[in-house]
């Protein structure tokens, strides 16, 4: 079981800028699920969706794993023959924690998608032909000058029939939109229990770190990486989950 997210519940915390060390990975998953509106139901929907576009014989990335969650919908949900799950993160406590909480879902389910865990960083990651990639919460952590080379390069390997699964965090150009997305998202975290400190301090630390891009933004860039059709499947306040096909 994970501990609660207290991380930034102290006035003075030790963490400027936000970074995935080993405290965060202590509390993640708690986080991610009272930070994100709408993460469990696109973690679970993730592995139904890859479901309709791996092909057999093929690889299934999950870039910027985290502790797996993604790769583990991946693993329950597809039912293609020979297909094996890829998951890469560069931060060497999440991989860790990663491959742990792997072996024990392997001891406790049969019939799971085989998976090979690797400490690596996707912007410097040479990518075999894959039908599916899930970038789940990770392309906002990049730095937006490498975030097109990096999706011309998941076009590239993508096989026929192939998906990229995409979910950000978004940033609205329209003032008002941004301004009204951002308290409900600010009251989603305070009704999960976030104080307003803790709000206030996380935000400070993810400013010059999570780089939110609008809609259009991603649109525009994935139709430039090569990508033909963008659909956008899930939205909650400002993170959406977009589909994007080669
Ligand atoms: N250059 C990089 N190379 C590899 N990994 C990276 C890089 N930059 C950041 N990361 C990794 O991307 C992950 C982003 S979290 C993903 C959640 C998961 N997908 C989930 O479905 O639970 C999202 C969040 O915390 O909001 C972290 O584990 C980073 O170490
Ligand atoms: O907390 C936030 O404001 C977020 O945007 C989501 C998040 C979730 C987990 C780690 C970093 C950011």
């Amino acid at each position: 079981m994970s501990e609660s997210d207290r991380l930034f519940s102290q006035p003075d915390h030790p963490m400027r800028d936000f970074v995935f060390n080993e405290d965060v990975v202590r509390v993640f998953p708690d986080m991610i699920k009272r930070s994100v509106p709408g993460y469990p139901a696109i973690v679970e929907n993730l592995g139904v969706l890859a479901n309709q576009f791996a092909q057999p014989n093929s690889v299934l990335y999950d870039l910027g794993c985290s502790l797996g969650a993604s790769s583990q919908a991946l693993r329950r949900h597809v039912k293609q023959d020979n297909c094996r799950v890829l998951a890469v993160d560069n931060s060497p406590a999440m991989i860790e924690r990663c491959r742990q909480y792997m072996s024990q879902q392997d001891s406790l389910f049969q019939e799971l998608l085989p998976i090979e865990v690797l400490e690596a960083d996707i912007t410097q990651l040479a990518f075999q032909p894959a039908s599916v990639v899930a970038l789940n919460f990770t392309l906002q952590f990049i730095a937006p000058e490498q975030r097109l080379d990096l999706l011309s390069r998941i076009r590239q390997a993508l096989v026929p029939g192939g998906a990229l699964l995409l979910s950000e965090k978004l940033r609205f150009s329209d003032e008002a939109e941004q301004h009204l997305l951002t308290d409900l998202h600010i009251a989603f975290k305070r009704a999960n229990g976030y104080s307003e400190l803790e709000i206030a301090q996380k935000r400070n630390a993810l400013e010059k770190v999570l780089l939110p891009d609008t809609l259009e933004e991603h649109r525009k860039r994935l139709l430039k990486a090569g990508f033909s059709q963008v659909v956008v499947w899930f939205q909650c306040l400002n993170f959406a989950s977009l589909v994007a096909l080669p």
